[in-house]
């Protein structure tokens, strides 16, 4: 996937400004950003289910108005409705037949593994269960390119695990995979790099590895007695340092050796280290000078 300059304005409220953009083939993708960021506008311009202001964007080497690149993608939309009364196995062998062909078994099969129920009236299922059906139509013609929109919303964390071994399945067999969330976690586990949108800007685009190295995380240590500030102090890293009696909060930049030693110097009995969340890395990122303009054979 190549976007450039891709922007769409709904009358004169910004959807995308400007996103330039590869996807390499058989990576997985993250795209992360708030609510109203312009994930789904995104998405939508992929799909050519919206046209873009100005810009375009290349989808599996082509067009992406071209009817013919639709049947290489996979694609659970972030709003899926699926209130019909049909159950979730008719639903998923029309699908199946007008996209060409999928095997039963294979349905089946990717029913087990979510654990989805496929002959109750879909109207009927919980928003969860119907995410699985969703799931299932997106993966089961083992599309080139998949384009998740928000996939894990309402999935337990069982089947988020599994359906997070399928989109390494994905990779595995040399395909693509967009996914969208508003939630660093949901993505960090699975991406090989994500974009971060913000406000309808691409503000940053960097391999997970390197992301987690430079966030920002928050730390809290309880020990088993009262421990002395100067312990904590001047560690690399180590910033806005609170220690009230037998307990140190901090957040650290980098990596937490150095913090983690100076902890262990004492009898820890409960730790937290919170997941930074998607403001503190906008922080880290806000210049936008980490983009990534390396040119690639795109997905
Ligand atoms: N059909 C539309 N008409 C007018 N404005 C729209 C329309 N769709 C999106 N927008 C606006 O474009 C901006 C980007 O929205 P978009 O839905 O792409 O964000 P998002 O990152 O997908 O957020 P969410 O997670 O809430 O879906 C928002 O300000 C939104 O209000």
């Amino acid at each position: 996937m190549r976007a450039e300059g891709l922007t769409k304005y709904y009358g004169r409220r910004r959807g995308l400004e400007d996103l330039t953009l590869d996807i390499r083939p058989g990576e997985i993708f993250g795209y992360l950003g708030p609510n109203g960021a312009g994930k789904t506008t995104t998405i939508r311009l992929l799909l050519d289910v919206i046209r873009p202001t100005r810009g375009h964007v290349r989808v599996l080497g082509a067009d992406s108005r071209e009817a013919a690149v639709r049947r290489r993608i996979g694609y659970l939309p972030g709003d899926l409705a699926l209130e019909e009364r049909e159950p979730g196995r008719a639903y998923l062998q029309f699908l199946g037949k007008v996209r060409g062909g999928v095997p039963a078994a294979r349905i089946d099969a990717l029913a087990e593994r979510l654990d989805a129920d496929l002959s109750v009236p879909m109207r009927k299922l919980s928003k969860g269960n119907r995410q699985k059906i969703g799931l299932i139509q997106a993966f089961m013609h083992e599309p080139e390119f998949l384009i998740l929109d928000e996939p894990t919303g309402g999935l337990d964390p069982l089947v988020q695990q599994e359906f997070l071994a399928m989109v390494r399945e994905v990779r595995t067999s040399g395909r693509t995979v967009l996914m969208s969330s508003h939630v660093l976690a949901e993505v960090e586990h699975v991406s090989d790099r994500v974009g971060i949108v913000r406000a309808g800007r691409l503000v940053a685009v960097e391999n997970v590895a390197a992301l987690r190295e430079k966030a920002v995380r928050r730390v809290e240590f309880h020990f088993d007695a009262p421990v002395p500030r100067e312990a904590f102090e001047h560690l690399p890293g180590v910033r806005d340092l609170r220690v009230a009696g037998a307990s140190v909060r901090c957040t650290i930049d980098g990596r937490p050796d150095p913090l983690i030693k100076a902890a262990a110097r004492f009898t820890v009995v409960h730790m937290v280290s919170a997941e930074p969340d998607l403001e503190e890395i906008f922080l880290t990122y806000y210049s936008g000078e980490d983009h990534d303009h390396d040119r690639q054979v795109s997905a």
